[in-house]
Parts: C-alpha cells; structure tokens; sequence
C-alpha cells in the first residue's frame, strides 16, 4: 500500500513540476511519513536549498515551523494560518492528500510571502473589484443615483485639527457653497464630501460621485452629461443620463479634479457658467441644479503656471478651501482610528477585535504615514486578519512601520545614551531633562493606547500638565 500511493504520488509530482515551478506560490507536497515529495523551485530558492537535494528529507528539518506532519497526523486541512520563516510572516495553507479515504501526504502552500505582499494584493482585488463595478454599473439600465453612507459622526478623532475641520464643514454644509477639499490621498477628502453632503439641505437628495482620475478620457464627457440615443456607434437605446443629470437636486462630488483633462475642463467650466448641459448628440441643454464639491491631492496652483489646469475653473471650483492635515500631523488620532477600524471588521465579521500590543502601537504612533488614514486602515485590516491570540505584536505589522519605528528608537536610544553618557556641548542638563520628558510622555502614551487621561495618571500629572507638555514637545 505504502508502495503504491508513494508511486502515485511521484508520477503526479513528475507530471505538474515544470507547471508548479513557474507559480509565484511556494508549494511543498510530502509524503505520509511527512517527508518531502516536491518543492517548487521558487520555494526551495527561498529556503536556499537544492529542490531535488531536499526529497525524502523530513519536512520538519527543511522548513521552519512547518505544521505539514500534523496535516498529515490528524487528516485535517489548515487554511490561511501565519507561519513565520526566516524571519517573515508569511501565509500558508495545508491539505491532506487522501486516496480510497486514506491520508497519503499533503500539500502546503504558501501564497503570501509576507502580511505586507498580502495587504497589497487585498488593495489589488479591492482596485479590481471597484473597476468591476464601475463598469457593471456602466451597462446597467437604467442607472441608481447613489446616496451617501457617511454623516460626521463617522469621522473619528479628536485631534485639536479634527475639531476645527468638524466645525468648519458645519459651517460650509449649510448654503449651497462650492467647496474644494485639499489633502494627500487617503486624508478622507471622499468621507468630508460625505459629511457636508449629509449637513446640507440637500442631503435627501443625490448625492452623486465622479473619480475625474478613473474614467478613460474619451468617456468622460458622457458620463458627466450623458448622451442622447444614437449619439454614437455603441450607445444605449433611450441615451443615458450623465452624472450632472443624475445629481440634479443634490450634490455632485468630483474627485481628483487635478487629473480632469484639459479639454474636459473647458467644458465643465461652461456647464458651472451656465448651469445647464448638453448631452453628447443633443441640441437642447438642459437646466442642472446641483451643489459641487470637488477634492484634489494634487498642486493645483503648480498645476496652473504648468498650463495643465485652467486658471478659471480653479477659480469657480475655489469658493471654500477646506485643507485636510496629513495623519502624521495628528499623531494623537492614530490610537483611536486603528481601534476604530479593527472594531468595525470585528462587527463586520463576528470575530473579537484583536489588541495591539504597546510596541506595535508605539510603531503606530511613530510611523510618519505616507498613505494616511487609508494606509492605517489596511494595516489594521491585513493585521486583523492574521492576528493569533486576540493580539497584534510588532511583527505583525509591515516591514515599513516596523523599520521605521526600529529607526526611530535607536534614534532615540542613542540621542538616550549621548545624554547619559558623557556631557556634550549641545546636551545641557536642560536638554537632557527635556529629552527624557518627551519620550516618558511617548511610552506612557502608547503604552495607554494614546489616551491621555491614564498617560496622565501613569506619569503622575494631571491631565493639563500633560497637554501643555504634549504641546511644548510638539506631540499635540
Ligand atoms: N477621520 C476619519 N475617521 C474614520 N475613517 C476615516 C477618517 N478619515 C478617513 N477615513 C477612512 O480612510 C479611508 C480613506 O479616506 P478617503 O477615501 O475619504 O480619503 P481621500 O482623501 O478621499 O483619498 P484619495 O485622495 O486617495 O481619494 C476611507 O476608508 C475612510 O472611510
């Protein structure tokens, strides 16, 4: 019997080789006595053995924290579980091979290298799934005008900025006031059109979204104004309403409008002019009434004297100027957004929400994010998802957040070790003091998870000492 499922196992090892070496998922087979049947190449390149040197070793001693012989032991297939190789986290699943209801080996793969490759790929099918329904939505018949989904108290953090943001946009929402929404990507600019959408007096009505980047530019002057039956080889029969039409009554939210092209932005200056369109094979505009709000990340005025965004428009679309701070800016935000997100998957799926540990949320805190809110949000979700024990350690977050705090601290470590060792012109007692102050005040914030009643009281000082000290060290 042992004879003959290991022959079965060779010829079909032999027969798919050439197509398993060329996937970019590692693939480990092994026999019952859990020794190796297969490697694919690109794996046995990772673990630096030889693929062919390594067959009929035992698993456990050629690849690190394998669970293969267990897969094998009880019969049990174990899916997406963190196995921590060479020092990565990657992600890898484990399947019995059963013949006649007899375990004959398993197959292990591993298909994200590390949780970072796998938060990218998730970005990826998210990017994928949203052009999917563009374009599903593109060929429906007729087309829903989209409501919002977000209201201002969906928008968390307390950060002196966030405040003042908050109270800004109440003060614009009311009055049918043009505003441009400023900010890196992933600030929330789309959340605050939301909101201020939400706030007005039109918030019953449409509240409509057009990415200006996303759409190819030969379709997007149909999909602002629609077109007409016939206007064009391939066009629907009764036309199709362009976004303007369907926002009628409502808000129309026009996203990276630094990225609308120059010709269609000649025409949706005339439409602002105007307040009527034309749709693509029609002679008969028709009356719009909508409230704009548009966002960009991009420079606009740069984008000006470079002559790829007209002067005019900028001016028509610059009524209000709302400027969204980068999360970096708003360090004291970080604590609560990441408990955020990791709450909403635990509603979302009905999984406890895991905790992070004070290091990863030291990490958190000291990490300059590049992507703001948006990055967070997917570091918190790949770190959800890959959490074991209900907790979050340092090594569970991307290589860049974890590097980057590691940097910091032995900044840190040694600026620590200047002052304590010997006395340098630059170090006075003053400065030394001042230096040791500011990092108490980081470790007992994340150690608190960035609430500062309990820094407060772990650092024995009440509450406005702690915030005059946040601001003299430039933490606030
Ligand atoms: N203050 C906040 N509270 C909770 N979630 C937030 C907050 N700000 C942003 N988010 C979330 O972060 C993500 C990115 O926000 P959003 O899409 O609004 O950013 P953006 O500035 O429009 O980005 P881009 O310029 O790339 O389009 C969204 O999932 C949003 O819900």
């Amino acid at each position: 019997m042992k004879t003959s499922s290991t022959s079965k196992l060779r010829q079909a090892a032999d027969t798919y080789r050439t197509i398993l070496d060329a996937l970019e998922e590692w693939v480990v087979v092994v026999d019952h006595n859990a020794r190796i049947f297969f490697l694919n190449r690109p794996y046995a390149r990772f673990l630096g053995v030889n693929a062919d040197d390594v067959k009929g070793k035992k698993v456990t001693d050629v690849i690190e924290n394998t669970r293969m012989h267990i897969t094998i032991e009880k019969g049990v297939a174990e899916r997406l579980s963190i196995q921590k190789i060479r020092g990565s986290n990657m992600i890898a699943s484990r399947f019995p091979i059963t013949d006649q209801g007899k375990v004959i080996g398993a197959v292990g793969t591993v298909i994200f290298h590390d949780t970072y490759e796998w938060k990218r790929i998730n970005s990826h099918i998210k990017a994928l799934l949203a052009e999917y329904e563009f374009r599903a939505q593109d060929k429906s018949t007729p087309e829903l005008p989209t409501s919002s989904h977000y209201r201002l108290a969906d928008i968390v953090g307390d950060s002196k900025a966030i405040k003042e943001l908050n109270q800004t946009i109440t003060q614009v929402a009311s009055g049918d006031v043009t505003v441009l929404l400023r900010g890196e990507s992933g600030t929330g600019k789309e959340l605050y059109a939301h909101a201020i959408h939400q706030l007005s007096e039109r918030a019953d009505a449409p509240f409509i979204k057009v990415n200006c980047a996303a759409i190819p530019e030969n379709l997007l002057e149909s999909e602002l104004f629609g077109y007409e039956e016939g206007a064009f080889t391939g066009a629907k029969k009764g036309g199709k309403a362009g976004k303007f039409q369907l926002a009628h009554g409502g808000t129309l939210f026009l996203d990276e409008i630094g990225d609308l092209p120059l010709s269609m932005q000649a025409k949706l200056l005339r439409v602002l002019q105007e307040r009527e369109v034309e749709a693509v094979g029609s002679t008969s505009p028709s009356p719009v009434n909508i409230r704009l709000i548009t966002a960009t990340h991009r420079p606009l005025e740069t984008l000006i004297k470079e002559g790829t965004f007209r002067e005019d428009l900028y001016y028509r679309i610059n009524v209000v100027n709302v400027s969204l701070p980068p999360l970096r800016e708003r360090q004291e935000d970080i604590a609560k957004l990441a408990e955020h997100f990791l709450q909403a998957l635990s509603r979302r799926t009905g999984r406890r929400a895991p905790k992070l540990t004070a290091q990863a949320m030291t990490a958190l805190l000291e990490y300059h994010w590049p992507g703001n809110i948006r990055e967070l949000e997917n570091i918190m979700e790949a770190a959800f998802f890959t959490a074991q024990d209900r907790k979050i350690p340092l090594s569970l977050l991307p290589s860049n957040v974890r590097n980057h705090a590691q940097l910091e601290s032995s900044v840190e470590q040694s600026n620590d070790s200047a002052t304590t060792s010997v006395y340098t012109a630059t170090g006075t007692l003053k400065e030394q003091m001042d230096r040791a102050e500011k990092t108490a005040i980081k470790q007992a914030l994340s150690q608190a998870f960035g609430n500062r009643t309990l820094a407060a009281k772990q650092l024995g000082i009440s509450k406005s000492t702690l915030y005059e000290k946040l601001s003299k060290h430039q933490l606030a």
